[in-house]
């Protein structure tokens, strides 16, 4: 696969621009979206004040807690967006272009800290938009595989301090994603991943499993 990559030099390091090119879908990737001071103090900041739920999620007859930590935020059900959190929103539409309206937060506390195979859900309305998705802290693998084509190599894309990360509308359609449990003695990992919803209530958010 050819990858197109765009290097700039900045005070903080490399600056990298990778378009994965994947058949169906749009995905793309900016490492070092966010500069390391800034990503140190965004880290800290949501670690500390965000309010974290431990949710649970029914498998057959038993319920489980899911294998991290999220909160939810925008529309009806969500927590009203915070000044750090609308920092950040604005920083990615400014570089994709694109209006967000809700985010959800993941705290991955640790190696053990983990999401199964899944795609995302559409919105209320049953359209597909856009995800961005950031991360600040621990770099964890975020998998990708098509749903149908074999031919297509999955992929394993390292998700640095600082990345930004675009699926594209049809992404959720076509491929799966996928971020593993891994043994090595890692620390804390914040995802948030910027979605639109174009109704004013949540039916749902986040997971669609496939497994
Ligand atoms: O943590 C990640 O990178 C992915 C999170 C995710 O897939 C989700 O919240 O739907
Ligand atoms: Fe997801």
């Amino acid at each position: 696969m050819t990858l197109f990559e765009d290097i700039d030099l900045f005070d903080e390091g490399q600056k990298r621009f990778t378009d994965f090119q994947l058949p169906d879908t749009e995905l793309k990737l900016w490492e070092r979206f966010f500069e390391k001071k800034a990503s140190d103090e965004y880290f800290s900041v949501l670690r500390e004040t965000t309010p974290w739920q431990q949710r649970t999620r029914k498998m057959y007859d038993k319920t489980l807690p899911d294998p991290r930590l999220t909160a939810f935020y925008g529309g009806q059900n969500g927590y009203t967006w915070t000044p750090v959190l609308l920092d950040i929103k604005a920083a990615v539409e400014t570089a994709c272009g694109i209006t967000f309206n809700r985010v959800l937060l993941n705290y991955y506390r640790d190696g053990q800290d983990s999401v199964s195979w899944h795609s995302d859900h559409p919105s209320s309305s049953g359209k597909h938009y856009a995800i961005a998705s950031v991360t600040f802290g621990e770099t964890r693998l975020f998998k990708v595989r098509h749903k149908e084509r074999k031919d297509i190599a999955p992929l394993d894309i390292p998700l640095t301090h600082g990345s930004f990360l675009l699926m594209g509308p049809t992404m959720q359609e076509h491929y799966e994603h996928h971020v593993p449990k891994t043994s090595r003695n890692i620390g804390a990992r914040i995802n948030l991943t910027f979605r639109v919803s174009d109704t004013e209530v949540n039916t749902s958010y986040g997971l669609f499993r496939e497994d």
